[in-house]
């Protein structure tokens, strides 16, 4: 079956989820455009050369880039890249980016059709269950810089998102679990049920099975899926460019973000918001928001499905310099997402330095002996 969600805005668009759904492009792209930019990682290559050729048996020109591999292609020498790719086949204000990855190539695909001659259409075919579910949708784009993650991006929707299950097949378990990282966070911000029927199934989930998951786990998943979708374009349809109601869509983020660097993007995203959300959970106890039963329903549905809980105790002062690059800080002020109960977010302006490093301490653990250097794995 076939799900739409329609984002609200200037220019509303559906989020499709259902399988075979690449005869949907030609509408999403628009009677205009005539040449396309397919943009996907090498790892995806045939994944994006299918895509390519379906537009050019529809009459496109089509034209492919093939891009790093996760976060190494959130980058400006990337970006660069394309606009050369796209400069040099011409392309016009009619002419659209179609982007076949995970969030990372969505985010970067995103980030060059939002600055290319200031803004051109973008369709996005999410391949990972994360993009699926958080970033393809909503329109953040972005790139790192070395000072941190996302620091250089625009708000820029695309015109339509194509979900196809059938992507989820070749995905591997531990990117299927990143994912369910985002799935959970919104569950603690937004819909308890996505908390039930991720804690009843963590087995299968985290145990995923690509192609030969049983129908009862692809039925868990797509509700999952579709539940998170509602809830991400609820919120970005009422306030796209983050002025207030969105950064509830940042829980755990703050310091997942953090981690992220000081790790070199040496662990998924969705591992790290998974500590940041433990962290941000801490932080709320301490400050006397919310209960014990809460933090550890956390550490208990995070652990379920194989997520990290804990990082390693001797990075705080990078850590906390990360942290106040974060675009929730104002000025010297440090913005955190944190909950009063599960499905009500709020604001911590400032929290007292002692209550930060207490917060810390609750979710570090020894740094690996031997090598400093090792990065976290997914559920160690
Ligand atoms: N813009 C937003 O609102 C938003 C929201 C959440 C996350 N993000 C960003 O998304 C990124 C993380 O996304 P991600 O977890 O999808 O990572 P990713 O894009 O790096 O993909 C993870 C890995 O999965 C591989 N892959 C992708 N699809 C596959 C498939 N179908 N089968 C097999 N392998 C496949 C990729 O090649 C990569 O190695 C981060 O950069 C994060 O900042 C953005
Ligand atoms: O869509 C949003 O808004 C989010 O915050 C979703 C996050 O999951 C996502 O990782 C986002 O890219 C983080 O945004 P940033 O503004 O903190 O870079
Ligand atoms: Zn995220």
């Amino acid at each position: 079956m076939t799900v739409r969600v329609t984002v609200n805005g200037d220019k509303p668009y559906d989020v499709v989820v259902g399988r075979h759904l690449l005869g949907e492009l030609p509408a999403l792209l628009g009677p205009d455009v005539r040449r396309v930019l397919v943009m996907h990682p090498a790892s995806l290559e045939a994944t994006g050369e299918a895509v390519r050729e379906d537009l050019v048996a529809q009459g496109y020109e089509a034209f492919a880039a093939e891009l790093p591999d996760a976060e190494e292609q959130k980058t400006a020498q990337v970006a660069a890249f394309c606009w050369q790719v796209m400069g040099q086949a011409d392309f016009t204000r009619s002419d659209a980016i179609v982007s076949v990855g995970g969030g990372a190539t969505t985010d970067l695909a995103g980030f060059v059709a939002a600055t290319w001659l200031r803004g051109i259409r973008v369709v996005h075919v999410p391949t990972t269950l994360l993009a699926m579910v958080d970033a393809a949708v909503g329109g953040k784009t972005g790139i790192n810089t070395a000072e941190g993650k996302n620091l250089v991006g625009a708000f820029h929707p695309p015109a339509g998102v194509l979900c196809d299950l059938a992507a989820l097949e070749s995905l591997d378990r531990w990117d299927l679990v990143a994912g369910l990282a985002e799935v959970i966070k919104t569950g603690f911000i937004a819909d308890e049920r996505i908390l039930e029927l991720t804690a009843e199934h963590a087995h299968a989930l985290r145990e995923w099975a690509g192609a030969d998951a049983t129908e009862e786990t692809w039925a868990v998943l797509t509700e999952l899926i579709e539940r998170s979708v509602r809830v991400k374009a609820r919120v970005v349809g009422e306030d796209l460019t983050e002025q207030g109601l969105r950064e509830i869509l940042n829980y755990g983020h703050t310091l997942g973000h953090a981690i992220e660097l000081v790790e070199r993007y040496q662990l998924r995203h969705g591992a790290a918001v998974a500590v940041g959300m433990v962290f941000a959970a801490e932080l709320g106890r301490l400050g006397g928001k919310l209960d014990d039963a809460v933090v550890e329903r956390h550490r208990e549905i995070l652990t379920a499905v194989g997520l990290p809980t804990t990082y390693r105790g001797d990075r705080w002062d990078q850590l906390l310099a990360a942290m106040r690059r974060d675009k929730k800080a104002r000025g010297d002020l440090l913005r955190f997402v944190v909950l009063d109960d599960v499905g009500r977010p709020v604001r911590l302006e400032g929290p007292d330095p002692t209550v930060l490093a207490a917060a810390y301490a609750e979710i570090s653990k020894e740094p690996p002996s031997g090598n400093p250097g090792v990065p976290v794995q997914l559920g160690a």
